[in-house]
């Protein structure tokens, strides 16, 4: 009896979940048509629900391709259980991150929102999100980090020695490794054991791979794994946490900041808040970065030449790059080559928006409601602004005046514009010049990248790392 009850109980929450999909379905796709002046983006919302969400999940990249070759800059879709329209191009970029709060706001997928927890930055809005971001823009900014540039480097001359000793390199696998430890090290405590940090690179890694999923949580489902792993990484940090205390001041100084922001116990009281902001910071700080450490060894490794202008292009000066001269603003060789990489392979292809209230682009009706992604990629590919944009050429920051605003965005712009971005930049310099200086790269086991969510080999790329001048040399 007490069977039957529960089987019933249960078809009637699916048959309510069910109506109430479709009701919320039906709400949406019906919500401007009729109106009087407007015009939606042209496209397709595909199936009721599903939407075009399997045809996505099939062609990746190649469904925005096709879209935008076939509909140009703006186009509509259904994805993952909502309306969407896609945008590239700088002025259709600007509009929306400059319209944070007015007429659109920062949103993300249903999966990352459950999986971040609700204390983070990437979803605080208002006043919280503008007092926890300009606490944390401090602490990243390039002045604090001078501070820490030569932990920085010992940290990466040791990796890239490892890398030397050994007969080939999977470059993608140990560029996450890189950057996790220095998100560890200098976002949490610079005296965390090896041990301790390959443990939260492997629950990163299960969390990443999970990361775009059906949010089903039932064992054996990716959403599942994602959230298992959370856990298990939050009892790590919890235990690194408790035995904190004895590293130096500079190096608790981020999670100072981000604990008096959240208000928490002022001796260093760990509680479950402050673990989901450290949670957010570590993710987000070694997601992206170890992404563009990727893919930065991978373009050093495919053109010779680059390698080889930067070492020319090494003074004495830039040679030391714990000099607080690196860290200035001045376009040098090196920075154009992160920049370009940035460029031609962006880690973050996009980001999505929650439209507040109808407005228009290109003279078509984005309606409120709806979800806006405005692409950095295609951006970054297709902008008039940047000539010749399929080639990986460096020297384009360095002799002309491409940079046109909103054109070239790998870190976001506005308000949510990314707080990580001195950080990164420090460390792939810090990183380009220690592998042009002392190294030499040969390519392995070459292959393809996939593009979707962010730049990855599509099967092991491999390099060799020899030595061609002692490390931690100064000459
Ligand atoms: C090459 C490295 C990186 C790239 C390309 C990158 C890219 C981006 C982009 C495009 C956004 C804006 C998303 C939006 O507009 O919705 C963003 C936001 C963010 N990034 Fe990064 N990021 C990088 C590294 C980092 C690092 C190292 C950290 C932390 C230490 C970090 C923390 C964040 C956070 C917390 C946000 C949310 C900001 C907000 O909502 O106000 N990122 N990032």
């Amino acid at each position: 009896m007490l069977e039957f009850s529960l089987a019933l109980t249960l078809c009637f929450i699916v048959l309510f979940e069910v109506t109430y999909l479709c009701f919320e379905e039906y709400r949406k796709r019906s919500y401007p048509a009729g109106r009087k002046g407007v015009i939606l983006p042209p496209g397709s919302l595909g199936l009721p629900i599903v939407g075009e969400t399997l045809d996505f999940a099939r062609k990746k990249v190649n469904f925005f391709r096709e879209k935008h070759l076939r509909y140009g800059r703006i186009f509509k879709t259904h994805l993952f259980g909502k309306p969407l329209i896609r945008v590239y191009g700088a002025e259709n970029v600007s509009r929306i991150i400059l319209g944070e709060n007015t007429i659109v706001q920062s949103s993300y997928p249903r999966s990352i929102k459950a999986l971040m927890g609700p204390n983070g930055l990437i979803q605080s809005q208002g006043h919280t999100h503008k007092t926890r971001k300009a606490i944390l823009m401090k602490f990243l900014s390039k002045e604090f980090l001078e501070n820490h540039i030569p932990a920085f480097r010992q940290a990466i001359i040791r990796r890239i020695k490892l890398w030397c000793e050994r007969s080939c390199v999977d470059i993608y696998k140990e560029s996450r490794l890189l950057f996790v430890e220095l998100s560890v090290r200098f976002l949490i405590d610079i005296n965390v054991t090896e041990e301790h940090i390959l443990g939260i690179k492997n629950e990163l890694d299960i969390i990443t791979e999970n990361l775009f999923v059906l949010p089903i949580y039932f064992p054996g489902f990716g959403y599942y794994k994602a959230f298992e792993a959370k856990r298990r990484l939050k009892a790590l940090l919890y235990q690194i946490l408790q035995n904190m205390g004895k590293s130096s001041k500079s190096q608790q100084s981020v999670l100072e900041a981000y604990g008096t922001c959240i208000e928490r116990d002022a001796n260093l009281k760990v509680n479950n808040e402050l673990l989901d902001s450290i949670f957010e910071l570590l993710f987000t700080g070694s997601e992206s970065i170890s992404t563009a450490g990727f893919t930065l060894m991978y373009m050093l490794a495919k053109y010779p030449n680059i390698m080889k202008n930067i070492r020319e292009s090494l003074t004495t000066q830039q040679e030391l790059p714990e000099s607080p001269s690196f860290a200035k603003t001045e376009m040098t060789y090196i920075d154009a080559v992160v920049k370009e990489t940035l460029r031609i392979l962006p880690p973050v292809g996009g980001a999505f928006r929650t439209i507040l209230q109808d407005f228009e682009l290109e003279g078509y009706t984005l309606p409120k409601g709806w979800s806006v992604a405005f692409s950095i990629r295609e951006t970054h590919h297709n902008d008039t602004h940047i000539q010749n944009p399929m080639t990986f050429d460096p020297k384009r920051w360095l002799t002309s005046d491409e940079h046109v605003h909103y054109s070239y965005i790998p870190f976001g712009g506005g308000k949510r514009i990314c707080p990580g971005q001195a950080y990164s930049k420090t460390l792939l310099k810090i990183m380009v010049t220690q592998l042009a200086r002392c190294c030499h790269i040969d390519i392995v086991q070459d292959g393809e990248l996939d593009l979707w969510p962010s730049p990855r080999p599509k099967s092991t790329i491999l390099a060799h790392f020899s030595l061609t001048r002692m490390l931690n040399q100064r000459i």
